[in-house]
């Protein structure tokens, strides 16, 4: 099977309310399940997340692009998505103690410098909060919101782990992005929320992407053992999704990122090139069989980067590994610990794609 990688059209997201008291009514309807509580609230949280970021994905001007330190583009989305994420968590889940991993903080909108571009965040943060708020965030409120994201994470207790944009660069183009939530137990991963504003409801890669009325926009998630749901973000009913059932490699077709230097191989196959942890979402659902990614020595992978999109495939019957096979520990802090790569397909393709993978490691170290 080959996948066209056509540019998606980003259509307008319309969020109506009747979503989140929908998907809040069938929860509260199964409220003695694991994590419900908590996955009302990370869905609600991404579901705003999602309103904040089509607004400025809508209005993306040059001046809302401001320059990290990293030289990664970080607009005011990035910030805004972490604010709105962390307010709606803190206020949905009163009486536990909060614990957020996330990858942005304050420290560059500190500055003088930076005064108007966190007045913009203020005003659209608290625009995306109008119907939660009895009273309006200070300035000060949405830093601290921001801030309160500076969690180291690790094996005892719980924590959130957001990526608020995952696919900042595929976000400033128009492309594909994911507003990434998980929740991590005692070191282990038992909730993942994954908005993909931009994704086809259809499978990714169908001859239709280029028709103007294709419909985008997917919510997966998934709690620990109870599998992985998608939903549209426009208000559909939750359906239960599963990784592509191929059990012949040849017939197995790819996903990498669009960022070349994210995913090298030498491997010679069909590659669906997108951005962010939609890579993981359109996996679940079996859109593709495979998802490699090799950095470059010496990157280290940050745990936001792939919490939310490995429950996601896990939950959907997937499976996800480093290159010498071992399961993804989310427990270490903010990096992960990772032998070469990550590779994440079904239970039947894992065992001849590591071979695969392994072989040509040593083939390329023995070549150098
Ligand atoms: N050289 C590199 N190799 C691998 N990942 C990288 C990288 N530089 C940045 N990244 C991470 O890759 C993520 C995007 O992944 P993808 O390639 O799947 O779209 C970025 O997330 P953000 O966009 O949230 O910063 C960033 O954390
Ligand atoms: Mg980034
Ligand atoms: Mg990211
Ligand atoms: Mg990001």
């Amino acid at each position: 099977m080959n996948i066209n990688i056509n540019r998606l059209r980003t259509g307008p997201l319309r969020l109506p309310n009747i979503i989140l008291r929908n998907s809040a009514s069938v929860i509260a309807s199964s409220m003695s399940l694991p994590y419900q509580k908590e996955l009302a609230a990370a869905k609600k949280a991404a579901f705003l997340a999602t309103r904040l970021c089509q607004k400025v994905q809508r209005s993306l001007l040059q001046s809302d692009v401001q320059s990290k330190l990293d030289k990664s583009p970080v607009t005011v989305a990035d910030y805004g998505s972490q604010a709105v994420v962390s307010f709606v968590l803190k206020h949905e889940l009163p009486a536990e103690p909060f614990s957020l991993v996330a990858e942005e903080d304050s420290r560059d909108l500190q500055s003088d410098a930076a005064q108007e571009i966190l007045d913009r965040i203020t005003l659209l943060v608290n625009d995306t909060l109008a119907s939660e708020l009895t009273s309006s965030l200070s300035a000060e409120s949405v830093l601290g919101a921001i801030d309160s994201g500076r969690s180291e994470g690790g094996s005892h207790g719980r924590h959130w782990v957001l990526d608020p944009i995952d696919g900042t660069k595929g976000f400033l183009r128009g492309d594909q992005y994911a507003i990434a939530l998980a929740l991590l137990d005692e070191g282990k991963l038992v909730l993942g929320v994954l908005a993909c504003p931009n994704l086809p409801l259809a499978p990714f890669g169908h001859n239709n992407q280029e028709s103007s009325d294709i419909q985008v926009g997917c919510l997966f998630s998934a709690v620990i053992g109870m599998g992985t749901y998608m939903q549209s973000l426009n208000g559909s009913s939750p359906v239960k999704v599963h990784v592509s059932a191929i059990e012949n490699p040849k017939e197995a077709s790819f996903f990498e990122s669009f960022e070349a230097s994210h995913s090298m191989h030498d491997l010679s196959i069909s590659i669906a090139e997108i951005d962010s942890q939609a890579k993981y979402g359109a996996l679940s659902r079996g859109d593709g069989a495979i998802y490699l990614r090799f950095p470059h020595a010496g990157y280290r992978e940050k745990i936001w980067d792939h919490a939310a999109g490995s429950i996601v495939v896990t939950e959907a019957g997937g499976v996800v590994a480093d290159a010498a096979g071992n399961p993804l520990d989310f427990s270490k802090g903010k990096y992960l610990e990772l032998e070469k790569g990550i590779v994440a397909t079904n239970q039947k393709l894992m065992p001849s794609l590591l071979k695969a993978v392994q072989e040509s490691i040593q083939e390329k170290t023995s070549s150098l």
